[in-house]
């Protein structure tokens, strides 16, 4: 298996200046040098510079959200080349909380991924279902239109370049953790419809699981065969639990 394992630490819309110096010398004091992992830290928009520059030379950085359009007169958005330009090497599209609060589409997560692709970016696409979705068994309906909608707008290269991150919704800093079976076979049936699309390239596509990801399950989670690390919310600010949880990564 050529795949990646990695973790990534979404800070969601958390921290200023002073925390986020404290969280970065926390996690410079960890021997994250002896992981294999790729590791990866997405900070809110405005600390993109002042993280980068801090950033123990593990870590890459990655933006939480990123314009579809180029340029222009787009109030208060960030395009992909400007992520570029302050050193962005991951971009985390379509996560659950700007679909429901801030009403992303399908389409508008696909138009943000290829944004991302073309500007040399890795994105990393969110999925999952509701707890409700879940209940009516439409969980695989329901990730794969998301999916499907982004594989129309890219070509085969650039799908293989993707990271997938499953994240039910219900399991989002709620505490509810999917069990590992569960999560294994959301993995399993994305990568099946991945083989598909791609064929066996689909076997290095990095696939994630977030959702209440703590440093006491992420080892059973990323002992399963298709769950290749994790997208850490709320764990990923605190820089012990964070050590733990790569750790697990190996
Ligand atoms: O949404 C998440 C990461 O993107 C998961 O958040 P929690 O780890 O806080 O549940």
């Amino acid at each position: 298996m050529g795949r990646q394992a990695m973790v990534a630490g979404n800070w969601k819309m958390n921290g200023l200046p002073q925390n986020n110096s404290e969280l970065l010398k926390a996690l410079a004091q960890k021997d994250f040098a002896q992981l294999s992992c790729a590791l990866v830290v997405c900070p809110p928009t405005v600390f993109l510079s002042q993280v980068g520059n801090e950033l123990p030379a593990e870590f890459k950085l990655g933006a939480q959200n990123v314009s579809a359009q180029a340029q222009g007169a787009h109030t208060g958005e960030v395009s992909a080349d400007m992520l570029k330009s302050v050193g962005c090497e991951y971009g985390l599209v379509g996560h659950s909380e700007r679909r429901q609060m801030h009403h992303e589409s399908n389409s508008d997560v696909a138009e943000k991924t290829l944004a991302l692709l073309q500007q040399g970016i890795t994105p990393i696409v969110c999925v999952g279902e509701t707890l409700s979705e879940r209940e009516a068994d439409a969980t695989m309906t329901v990730v794969l239109q998301q999916l499907k909608a982004v594989a129309r707008v890219l070509s085969t290269e650039q799908l293989a370049k993707i990271i997938v991150a499953y994240e039910p919704v219900w399991a989002i800093g709620t505490g509810m953790t999917a069990t590992p079976e569960q999560a294994q076979q959301v993995h399993a049936s994305i990568r099946g419809w991945l083989r598909e699309q791609i064929g066996e390239q689909s076997d290095n596509i990095t696939i994630l699981y977030g959702g209440s990801v703590k440093g006491s399950n992420a080892a059973e989670l990323f002992a399963q065969e298709d769950i290749d690390g994790g997208l850490i919310g709320g764990a990923s600010l605190n820089a012990d639990e964070f050590f733990q949880i790569c750790q697990a990564a190996g």
